[in-house]
């Protein structure tokens, strides 16, 4: 039985994942904090909606996915409930292995996941380490469950929350860009609809090439740059306002931000 504690954005997310690659409804168990919300579950999905006490008993493994803020609350109700030996999997920004096991009791076995929104579409990046009391079989249950929504990676723990900056917020810079070049649409003219769709299909045209062709992004790059063309007096502004080192600060604020988070 897999439980997800802290049914949200991304808890469905996973949940959602987690049916689409074959797990039966009945061998999930979900927990929310408002009662719309656990009856949303209910019936969009099917699965059970339970109190984080009785998740908690009987899981074999658990998912934590409320906000960093909200993780010492729920691991202090929950901590003399689960059973020896069960996995627990967090997924939340800056929360570490050592945070959850301080909690939970010193030899719980605990993953450490940071995952990204393109989880709904089974395109996630999910990157996951292990505690001081995960081993191998442990990493390997959690790659099991989050393979069939994405791409999933080992990385050192030292290494999460420069990860949740790259790829678990990632999404949203990328958004934040299509916005930026709709909005240049619109200054230029173009319909909006008409200028969503040429941003749209241009940024996921672009995404498949440089998953699929192994080219550097350079070199795609100096493939659409015409010497003396329009692509180069784009560039040439983009380096006028800096957007480059724009994009190292604020990866690194990012970063910064998910170390803090489990302060509070
Ligand atoms: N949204 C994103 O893109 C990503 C989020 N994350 C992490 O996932 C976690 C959740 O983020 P979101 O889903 O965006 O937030 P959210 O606010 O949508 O979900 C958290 C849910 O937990 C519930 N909750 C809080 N305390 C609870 C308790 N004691 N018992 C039961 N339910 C409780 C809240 O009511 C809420 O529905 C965060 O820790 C975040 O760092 C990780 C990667 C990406
Ligand atoms: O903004 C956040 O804190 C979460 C973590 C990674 C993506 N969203």
């Amino acid at each position: 039985m897999i439980a997800i504690l802290g049914t949200g954005k991304m808890g469905e997310a996973l949940l959602s994942g987690l049916l689409r690659a074959g797990v039966a409804p009945g061998e999930i168990i979900a927990t929310a904090r408002r009662e719309e919300r656990a009856t949303a579950l209910r019936e969009r999905h099917g699965v059970r909606v339970v109190s984080n006490a009785e998740a908690a008993k009987v899981a074999d493994t658990l998912i934590l996915a409320v906000k960093p803020q909200d993780m010492a609350a729920l691991l202090d109700e929950i901590a003399a409930l689960v059973p020896a030996g069960r996995l627990v999997i967090t997924v939340a920004a800056g929360i570490t292995t050592a945070f959850v096991e301080s909690r939970l009791g010193e030899d719980v076995p605990v993953v450490r996941v940071m995952s990204n929104t393109p989880v709904l579409v089974d395109e996630a990046m999910s990157v996951i380490s292990a505690g001081a009391h995960a081993g191998e079989t442990h990493l390997e249950l959690a790659e099991e469950l989050l393979r069939p929504v994405g791409k999933v990676l080992r990385i050192p723990e030292s290494q999460q929350d420069a990860a949740t900056a790259l790829s678990g917020s990632g999404p949203a810079y990328f958004f934040y860009l299509v916005e930026a070049m709709v909005d240049a649409g619109i200054l230029l003219g173009m319909p909006r609809a008409a200028a969503l769709d040429m941003v749209t299909q241009s940024i996921v045209g672009a995404a498949i090439m440089l998953r699929d062709s192994g080219e550097h992004p350079v070199i795609l790059r100096e493939a659409v740059t015409s010497p003396g063309g329009t692509t180069i007096s784009a560039i040439a502004e983009l380096e006028r306002h800096s957007v480059r080192a724009a994009f190292l600060a604020a990866i690194e604020a990012a970063r910064d931000r998910s170390s803090q988070l489990a302060s509070g």
